[in-house]
């Protein structure tokens, strides 16, 4: 199995970081424009195999994508981040060429590739690299609801002094702060979380994780990437091992949820064919609510694209 990720920086790095020590792959090829920057940080992961004990090859590339060839799945996170004041829609103009020029040389050489957007503003990024790609909607999809639930999940485990790991949550909607945690889906092993925390606790989780990438910002300067690099992984994972696992993922929704033509995070089922099904929940008139609040804001940016192409 052989796996690309576009972007040395913070994200693309510590997700070839993640591959490697946990033998997703055979191969990791890191691809950045800057000179010698992908280089760097491939020899430096693979210098790391004899401590951390993996086999998985890193390799980098200064903007050549023949050494990405025949990749099974690629994930593109080349974009510029955002800095403290402006929101991730602020980014779409410099970021939708990136995503444009990078799709295309994905494609050229990785033709058969399952694609997995990290790049933000994420939903609509997702919808440049499908327009740019046509590729099925199974093989074009976003990271975004892996890390807003591990947000939401660890800032329940914070408050109720568990175990994250015993925390389940989905998460729907735009990677923004509209994004819509469903507590009603939400449990500490297997205890509905409603069961174990006051409402008002509870709602200001809800509140921090929607502004979860926003606080991170103001922190350092510059958005996360420990978090984003691990959730990219996983889904890589998810498909290069056939897990089936089920993840909130963006994906382009074709009437599930009464949505048609609008990339939102759902819970799906990600396998060797990407996305393998969007599972669709019986939502409440609030929960519908709040999702349709999601899509409107992502359609407007989606729109925004359209009118720059
Ligand atoms: N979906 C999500 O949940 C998240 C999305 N992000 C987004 O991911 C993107 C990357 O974030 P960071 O890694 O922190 O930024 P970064 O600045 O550390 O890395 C971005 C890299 O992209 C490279 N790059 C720019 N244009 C390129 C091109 N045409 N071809 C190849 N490489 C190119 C840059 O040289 C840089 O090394 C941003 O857009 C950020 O907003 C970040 C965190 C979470
Ligand atoms: O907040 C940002 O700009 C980066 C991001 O999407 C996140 O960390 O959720």
């Amino acid at each position: 199995m052989k796996v690309t990720v576009v972007g040395a920086g913070n994200v693309g790095a510590t997700c070839a970081d993640v591959l490697a020590y946990r033998e997703v792959a055979n191969e990791v090829v890191l691809v950045d424009i800057k000179e010698g920057l992908a280089e760097g940080k491939a020899l430096d992961i693979w210098e790391k195999s004899p401590i951390n004990l993996y086999d998985t090859r890193t390799i980098g590339s200064t903007n050549d994508y023949s050494k990405t060839a025949g990749s099974d799945v690629v994930v593109i996170t080349s974009g510029l981040p955002r800095k403290p004041g402006m929101t991730r829609d602020d980014l779409i103009e410099t970021n939708a060429g990136i995503v444009k020029i990078v799709t295309e040389n994905v494609i050229k050489h990785s033709p058969d590739a399952i694609i997995i957007i990290v790049s933000n503003p994420l939903d609509v990024m997702t919808y440049q690299a499908h327009l740019i790609s046509g590729k099925s909607r199974n093989k074009v999809m976003g990271m975004a609801g892996i890390l807003d639930t591990a947000r939401y999940r660890s800032f329940l485990a914070e408050a109720l002094n568990v175990s994250p790991k015993d925390i389940q949550a989905v998460l729907m909607g735009g990677h923004g702060d509209t994004m819509v945690p469903l507590p009603r889906y939400t449990t500490v092993g297997g205890i509905p979380v409603t069961e174990l925390i006051d409402s008002e606790t509870l709602e200001a989780i809800i509140q921090r994780t929607k502004t979860g990438g926003g606080e991170l910002v103001k922190l350092m300067g510059t958005s996360a990437w420990y978090a984003p690099g691990s959730a990219a992984a996983q889904m890589v994972e998810a498909i290069v091992k056939d897990q089936r696992r089920v993840f909130p993922v963006c994906v382009k929704l074709e009437g599930e949820y009464g949505i048609d033509n609008c990339y939102l995070g759902v819970p799906v089922i990600l396998g060797k064919n990407g996305i393998e099904k969007v599972i669709e929940l019986d939502l409440n008139e609030k929960e519908k609510a709040d999702l349709e609040i999601s899509r409107g804001h992502v359609a407007e940016v989606m729109e925004v694209l359209d009118k720059m192409s």
